[in-house]
């Protein structure tokens, strides 16, 4: 197994770094434009193998896509992150050029491999990359849903001062601050309802700090975050080189699905190593439908800006 990280900032280099330590690959290619700094950042990776026991080899690149040859997954993290103040949305005009230029390099050496993108403004550079490169859509991937579920578990075990591993929960629709949908409704504390514990208040205040979860980090570190997107960008990498089958709310192509056609945005999905295998159809309520319309409407507009 050989997977290619593009992109070795915060994002990319931290999403390596995980994936090495659960040795989910022979080889982890890391590659940037910035001369020297995936070397730099392999090695320094490498150098802790000896420390916390794992096989995996990662190799540095400075934009060689002749080493990222054969790879069996790869991730699309290069591109700007944003401010404080900023939407992901503000990105676009120069990530959509990465991105593209990126993809087309990657599938020109791996021309089989499951693609998973995490450059913002995510669900639309998805859309991107399945237009540009004609990539069979259950080999694409936009991860968002996976981190910004984290992030719903997250408060809701805070507010209930409880163990995050206890709680289950999805978040769907767009990776955007108000395009967001926290499924309150169906998130549990092992299986009862979490409004068995906590108020209509409390849960309205956990689905609001899920959705600017990004934003708010932002702000605090004056860049966004890298540690649990790295670790949701892992947890993808897992269940498909593993065949885990889990189900991960994901950015892919709808064609009918949730009522929405020729558009990326997150639904959850059955991840295998074939890529998704299967969209879950959960049965949302018509509050939640009409969220999710209003949050396809919202993409499709940053969809436009691409003028493909
Ligand atoms: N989808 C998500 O959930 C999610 C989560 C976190 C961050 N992000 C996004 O991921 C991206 C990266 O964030 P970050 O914090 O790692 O940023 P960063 O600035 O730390 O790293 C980005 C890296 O991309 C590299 N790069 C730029 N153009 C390149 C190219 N053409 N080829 C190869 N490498 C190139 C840069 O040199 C840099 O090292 C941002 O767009 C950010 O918004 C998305
Ligand atoms: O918030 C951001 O801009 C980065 C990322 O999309 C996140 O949710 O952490």
């Amino acid at each position: 197994m050989k997977i290619t990280v593009v992109g070795a900032g915060a994002v990319g280099a931290t999403t390596a770094d995980n994936i090495i330590r659960r040795e989910l690959a022979e080889e982890v290619v890391l590659l940037d434009i910035k001369e020297g700094v995936s070397e730099g950042k392999s090695l320094d990776m490498y150098q802790t193998a000896a420390l916390l026991g794992f096989n995996t080899k990662p190799i540095g690149s400075t934009n060689d896509y002749e080493k990222t040859k054969g790879s069996d997954v790869v991730v699309i993290t290069s591109g700007l992150p944003r401010k404080p103040g900023m939407t992901r949305e503000e990105l676009i005009g120069i990530n959509a050029g990465i991105v593209k230029g990126v993809t087309e390099n990657l599938l020109k050496y791996s021309p089989k491999a499951i693609v998973i993108v995490v450059s913002n403004p995510m669900d639309t550079m998805t859309y991107l990359a399945l237009k540009e490169s004609g990539i069979p859509k259950k080999r694409l991937i936009g991860m968002g849903g996976a981190l910004d579920s984290a992030r719903f578990k997250t408060y809701l075990a805070l507010a209930m001062d409880v163990s995050p591993l206890d709680i289950h929960g999805m978040v769907i629709g767009g990776h955007g601050d108000t395009t967001m949908i926290p499924l309150t409704r169906l998130a549990t504390y092992n299986g009862i309802p979490v409004s068995r514990f906590l108020s209509a208040d409390q849960l309205e205040k956990v689905a609001a700090d899920t959705m600017v979860g990004g934003a708010t980090l932002t702000k605090l570190i004056g860049t966004s975050a890298w540690y649990a997107p790295g670790a949701a960008t892992m947890m993808l990498v897992e269940s498909i080189v593993r065949n885990q089958k889990r189900i991960v709310p994901c950015s892919v192509y709808l064609n009918g699905e949730y009522g929405q056609k020729d558009i990326c945005m997150g639904v959850p999905v059955v991840l295998g190593r074939s890529g998704w295998e299967k969209i879950v159809n959960l049965r949302l309520s018509d509050a939640e439908k009409a969220a999710f319309e209003k949050s396809a409407e919202a993409v499709r507009s940053m969809n436009a800006a691409l003028n493909l």
